[in-house]
C-alpha cells in the first residue's frame, strides 16, 4: 500500500473517535474511569501531528546524521553527542531533564571507555495521575554504504514514503514519536493525562551496559512512582498493527582460537602447523545442526514446553509464510508450517554465528593462515534458560570438542553479553489500554506477538522495578532492522505518533492500582 494509501486511511480513521463505532472489547472491571474532566480531545491531537509530519521528519534525519553505533570504540564522541542531541531535544518541552553518568565499559583488552550518560526526563508531577516510564535506545548497529546500500545510512532519504537510514526503524523514529507524543500535547495546551518518564540509553545494541545499576540504583528514586513501562523498540509481525508481550533475551559469546605468534604464508607454512581457523569453524560447526537443533547438552532441556493455549495462540496470528521467505530472500525455510516458524521464532532457542574477527574477509586472495581469530556466536534465551547457566554449558562444551582436536592451539570462551528473556501476561489490563489506542487510531484490533529479538534491558525493569511492561511497536514488518536499507515508513511514523497519544490517555483510564 502506497503512502497516499495509507494516508487517506489514516485520515478516515482520525476523524472517527468514538470507539463505540470501532469494535472495542469491553475492558475488565478492573479499569476506572478516574476523569472525565477532561474529554479526550483525539481527533485535534492527530490533526495536530498530520500538521507537523515535516518537522518530525526533519528531526530524524538529524537524528539519523549521527553514526551512534555503540558497538565501534571509534564512534564513542559520536555517540555522547546523540546523547547529548537527545536531551537538547526534550529541554525546550520544559520538564526536567538530565544527563545521567553510568560510568564506564571496560574492553576485551583492559581498557576503559566512558559509557554514553543515559537521559531520563519527566513531564508532569500530579500524584493524582499514573506516571509511565517510556523506555527507548538511540544508539545504532553499524552500516556502511558498502554493505550494500542503496542510500547513505547516514542521511535520511526519503523513497515513496518510506524514509531510509541506520536507526530509523531501530529505534530514533520510535523514540522521536513518543517525544513529539508530549509535545502534542502541550502544543495544544491539553494537559497530559498520565505524568510521563523517560529513560533513553545509548548501549542498547551492545547489552545495555551500565543501564541495570542505574535502575537498581533509582529504584526508589526516579522509579518509585512508575505504575507501568512502554517500551516501542521492536516491529509488527504483518501489516497489522501489533502489541509484544514477549522477547527473548541472548548470550553473546566471543570464542578465540590462538596459535602461532604472527599470521602465516600458507604456501611456505601450510602443511606445517595446526590452523587456528581449522580449529574454529570446526567447533563452530558442533554448536548447531543443519536442521536447527542445538547440539550444546542441556540448553534444549532447560526450555519451557510449548504449552496447548501457545499452540492455539500461535495458531490464531495471522502470518504469512509466503511473505515471510520474500521478506527473507530465502526459498526454503527451516519449517514449513505457522506455527514451528512462529515458536522457533519466539519461544525457542536458536544459535546463529555472527563472524570471524581476524580472518581475511576483504575482497582478493590474500593467501594467509591468520594467527588469531575470534568467532561471534549468540544463543537467543528464552524461558526457562539462564544464562549463567548457559554460560557454563556453552564453555565446558567447546572446551570439550576442542579437547578431542588435540590441537596444540588456545581457546578462550567469553561471554559478552547475558539478557535474559522477557514475558508479560498478555490479559493484564495495560494490552486492554493498549488494544483501545490502537482500536482508536487504525481501527483493527491488534495482533499479540512475541518477539525473537531481545530487548536486554525488559526484564531488568520488571524484576527491580516489579512493574508491569507493555511493547507498543511501531516498526513495520518489513523495516529491515539490523540488515540493509533500513526503513521506516512515513505511515508508521506519523500514525504511531498519534497510536502514542491516544495510548497515554487509554493508560491514563487505568485503577491506580492494577499494576
Ligand atoms: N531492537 C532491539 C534489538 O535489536 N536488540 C538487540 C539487542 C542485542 C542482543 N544481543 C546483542 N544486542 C538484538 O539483537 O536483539
Ligand atoms: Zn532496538
Ligand atoms: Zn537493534
Amino acid at each position: 500500500m502506497s503512502w497516499q494509501q495509507h494516508k487517506a486511511r489514516g485520515e478516515r480513521h482520525t476523524h472517527t473517535s468514538s470507539r463505540d463505532k470501532m469494535n472495542v472489547p469491553v475492558l475488565p472491571s478492573i479499569l476506572l474511569l478516574i476523569s472525565t474532566a477532561h474529554a479526550f480531545q483525539y481527533t485535534e491531537l492527530a490533526q495536530h501531528i498530520d500538521s507537523h509530519q515535516e518537522e518530525y521528519v526533519e528531526a530524524l534525519r538529524d537524528w539519523i546524521a549521527i553514526e551512534s553505533d555503540s558497538s565501534n570504540v571509534l564512534k564513542r564522541a559520536e555517540l555522547h553527542r546523540m546523547m547529548d542531541m537527545t536531551a537538547q531535544k526534550l529541554r525546550p518541552m520544559g520538564g526536567t531533564v538530565e544527563l545521567v553518568d553510568i560510568g564506564e565499559q571496560e574492553l576485551p583488552d583492559g581498557q576503559t571507555l566512558a559509557l554514553p550518560k543515559v537521559v531520563t526526563a519527566q513531564f508532569g508531577n500530579d500524584s493524582n495521575k499514573l506516571t509511565v516510564c517510556v523506555y527507548g535506545h538511540v544508539d545504532v548497529q553499524p552500516a556502511k554504504l558498502e554493505d550494500g546500500w542503496a542510500t547513505d545510512p547516514y542521511n535520511l532519504t526519503d523513497i515513496n514514503g518510506n524514509l531510509y537510514g541506520r536507526g530509523a526503524s531501530d529505534n530514533k523514529a520510535p523514540v522521536l514519536a513518543w517525544i513529539h507524543a508530549v509535545e502534542a500535547y502541550q502544543a495544544l495546551n491539553m494537559e497530559l493525562p498520565v505524568n510521563v518518564k523517560f529513560v533513553i540509553e545509548g548501549m542498547e545494541e551492545t547489552g545495555s551496559n551500565g543501564l541495570d545499576a542505574m535502575i537498581v540504583a533509582q529504584r526508589d528514586t526516579f522509579f518509585s512512582d512508575v505504575d507501568y513501562i512502554i517500551i516501542s523498540d521492536c516491529g509488527w509481525l504483518s501489516r497489522r498493527p501489533a502489541l509484544t508481550y514477549g522477547t527473548r533475551g541472548n548470550c553473546y559469546f566471543f570464542a578465540e582460537v590462538e596459535g602461532p605468534k604472527q599470521d602465516l604464508h600458507s604456501g611456505v607454512y601450510g602443511g606445517s602447523v595446526i590452523e587456528p581457523m581449522t580449529d574454529l569453524i570446526g567447533i563452530l560447526d558442533t554448536l548447531i545442526s543443519p536442521s536447527g537443533t542445538i547440539l550444546i547438552p542441556g540448553i534444549r532441556e532447560a526450555v519451557a514446553p510449548l504449552s496447548d493455549d501457545e499452540w492455539k495462540m500461535y495458531q490464531d496470528i495471522q502470518f504469512d509464510i509466503e511473505n515471510h521467505k520474500n521478506k527473507t530472500g530465502v526459498n526454503q525455510l527451516m519449517y514449513n508450517n505457522k506455527v514451528d516458524l512462529l515458536a522457533h521464532m519466539w519461544r525457542y532457542p536458536t544459535v546463529s554465528i555472527h563472524g570471524i574477527e581476524g580472518a581475511f574477509s576483504d575482497p582478493g586472495t590474500k593467501t594467509v593462515i591468520p594467527a588469531k581469530v575470534t568467532a561471534k556466536f549468540s544463543i537467543r534465551q528464552v524461558p526457562n534458560m539462564d544464562p549463567a547457566m548457559v554460560k557454563k554449558q556453552v564453555t565446558d562444551y567447546l572446551h570439550s570438542v576442542f579437547a578431542k582436536r588435540k590441537s596444540p592451539n588456545k581457546l578462550k570462551v567469553t561471554m559478552v553479553i547475558g539478557a535474559k528473556p522477557w514475558l508479560a501476561d498478555p490479559q493484564h489490563a495495560l494490552y486492554e489500554a493498549g488494544k483501545a489506542a490502537v482500536n482508536r487510531v487504525f481501527n483493527t484490533d491488534p495482533d499479540l506477538i512475541r518477539e525473537g529479538g531481545t530487548i536486554p534491558i525488559a526484564r531488568t525493569f520488571q524484576d527491580v522495578t516489579r512493574k508491569s511492561i507493555i511493547m507498543m511497536p511501531i516498526g513495520g514488518f518489513d523495516d529491515g532492522m539490523h540488515s540493509q536499507n533500513e526503513k521506516i515508513s512515513r505511515y508508521n511514523y506519523i500514525e504511531g505518533t498519534k497510536l502514542f497519544v491516544s495510548f497515554l490517555y487509554e493508560v491514563s483510564q487505568l485503577k491506580k492500582t492494577s499494576v
